[in-house]
């Protein structure tokens, strides 16, 4: 990576950034990202090793480990009581490929039944989409130069969706027909969605090759790095943005509504059990709150850097369904009773970790739509302004905020997203480490995301993020790491 100091120049984008000013002002050095292609946190190695190993090497066993693993997941669960030992036992009786194919093999073709209610749910998200009101939103400039538009009705989607979920378990229960048949065809729903999002990510990477959606698109040259990673930022097929649907209309969706299913399934098997209730309640609340705050995920590296590929489309349309659903999952078949004292606890916990984490992502918007002009904490706050240079060469200023959650750790944030997923983890105790899966999972995700983000970030801002650095040395986790 270039040395950004002297006055060199460094290019970008960014959502609330002040407006893009002539090449002219270099008073202060500006930085400029070189990341035009692929996404810094992605970029590519000079060096041949380093270079195989993050496009090849990784994207390969990523593909070929991580659908087993939904599988392997859906396995523990049903078959092995959520036991891991039970699992791994199977799977090296005689060879990890032979015990894959005997867990595939147990599962059973998608019913009508699954197919059809996903193909509904997949019109009736899309189509809502479009109709529901909402303001129209702008994502950051692209390296490119675009802006891409989007519509906020997320949060409407959000309640609109789980208040009719609740309407319909109440005016079908009467008749019999209960929603907890998707728990029952969980390995159905497994393979659909698995296959269903590996073909969807081939036409994805077709797509991108020959019909792309913007110029934010490109070949790395490796057609395995260029499916895993996808080709374009923004694919729109109709008008609908590929991304907003797989991440925010489709995963986050069915991971509430799986939730709410495994709470009515664990109804109907044990009445009510408060570790369901705590583990089913903080997740809820949590994705209402993802929804309220849905036009500032539009900003974050998701949606500006990292591409329409396997890692996020795959990752949305059939890891977060699964995994991210599988703390309730195992609440099913494991009920805990923990007491009023210790669900509050949980559950106090839990909330106060959702807002924390809120008030962060907060913080960070607010500090530059005020261009600096607000109190963080009841100060003024302590902000560096950084500048930073596009593709086309105009220069951008932007702020850096190293006060408030901002001025404990560069992410410190990530601290109660991964203490709000213990909390409604926790519930399930410690016969099993299965339901822990996610929260280690996530913890992996999210260290990976901030080295990603610090590269990126050290790209865009050069010097100016070194100054922030100075300032808040901790990456994470104060005065540690
Ligand atoms: N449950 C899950 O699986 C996961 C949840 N999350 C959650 O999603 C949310 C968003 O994720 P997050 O990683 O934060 O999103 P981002 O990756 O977008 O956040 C980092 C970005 O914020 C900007 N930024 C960094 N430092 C500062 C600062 N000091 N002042 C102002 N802006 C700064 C930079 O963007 P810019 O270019 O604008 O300067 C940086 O790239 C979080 O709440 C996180 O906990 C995240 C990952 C996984
Ligand atoms: C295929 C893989 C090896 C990994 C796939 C990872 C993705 C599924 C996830 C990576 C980042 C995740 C998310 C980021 C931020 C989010 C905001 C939060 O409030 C809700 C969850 C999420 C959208 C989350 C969803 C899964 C990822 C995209």
């Amino acid at each position: 990576m270039a040395d950004h100091t002297n006055g060199s120049v460094q290019r970008r984008n960014n959502g609330e950034d002040s407006d893009i000013h002539d090449n002219g002002d270099t008073s202060d050095s500006v930085v400029k990202d070189n990341n035009s292609t692929h996404s810094p946190g992605q970029s590519f190695s000079t060096q041949p090793v380093k270079r195989f190993v993050n496009q090849t090497l990784v994207p390969i066993t990523l593909l070929l480990l991580m659908p087993n693993f939904v599988m392997v997941i859906w396995y523990t669960i049903v078959h092995c009581h959520g036991s891991y030992l039970k699992m791994v036992s199977v799977l090296f009786e005689k060879s990890v490929f032979s015990g894959l194919v005997h867990i595939w093999s147990l599962t059973r073709s998608p019913s009508p039944v699954i197919i059809g209610s996903l193909v509904l749910y997949c019109a009736y998200a899309l189509a809502m989409m479009k109709l529901l009101p909402g303001k129209t939103v702008y994502g950051p400039m692209t390296p490119k130069g675009n802006i891409p538009e989007y519509k906020d009705n997320g949060f409407l989607f959000f309640v609109m969706t789980i208040g009719m979920f609740w309407a319909f378990v109440l005016l079908l229960r009467p008749f019999g027909i209960s929603p907890s048949i998707y728990y029952d065809k969980m390995d159905e729903i497994c393979v659909t969605l698995n296959t269903f999002s590996l073909v969807f990510c081939a036409f994805l990477y077709l797509k991108g090759k020959l019909a792309p959606s913007t110029t934010d698109s490109g070949s790395s040259g490796n057609i395995i790095f260029d499916y895993y990673w996808g080709m374009e930022l923004y694919p729109r097929i109709f008008g609908f943005d590929v991304k907003v649907f797989t991440n925010c209309r489709f995963g986050l969706i069915i991971w509430a509504l799986m939730v709410c299913i495994h709470a009515v399934k664990s109804y109907e098997l044990h009445g009510f059990v408060d570790s369901m209730f705590v583990s089913a309640l903080l997740q809820i609340v949590y994705l209402a709150k993802f929804y309220w705050w849905e036009a500032g995920y539009l900003s974050t590296i998701d949606i500006m850097v990292d591409r329409a590929g396997f890692y996020i489309c795959w990752g949305c349309l059939a890891l977060v369904p699964v995994l991210y659903t599988s703390v309730t999952c195992y609440l099913v078949t494991h009920p805990v009773r923990l007491g009023l004292a210790v669900s509050a606890a949980m559950i106090f916990i839990g909330l106060l970790s959702i807002y924390t984490n809120y008030e962060a992502d907060a913080q960070k918007q607010k500090v530059r739509k005020t261009n600096g002009d607000c109190l963080i904490w009841g100060k003024t706050p302590d902000i560096i302004r950084a500048k930073y240079q596009l593709e086309n060469g105009g220069i951008k200023d932007s702020i850096l905020l190293a006060s408030g959650w901002w001025g404990m750790s560069r992410h410190f944030h990530y601290i109660p997203e991964i203490m709000l997923a213990l909390m409604w983890t926790l519930p399930a105790l410690f016969e099993n480490l299965m339901p822990y899966s996610y929260v280690i999972i996530l913890t992996i995700i999210l260290t990976h995301r901030s080295s990603r983000d610090e590269e990126k970030c050290s790209s865009k801002y050069g010097h100016f993020w070194r100054q922030y650095c100075n300032k808040v040395p901790y990456r994470i986790i104060p005065n540690l790491f």
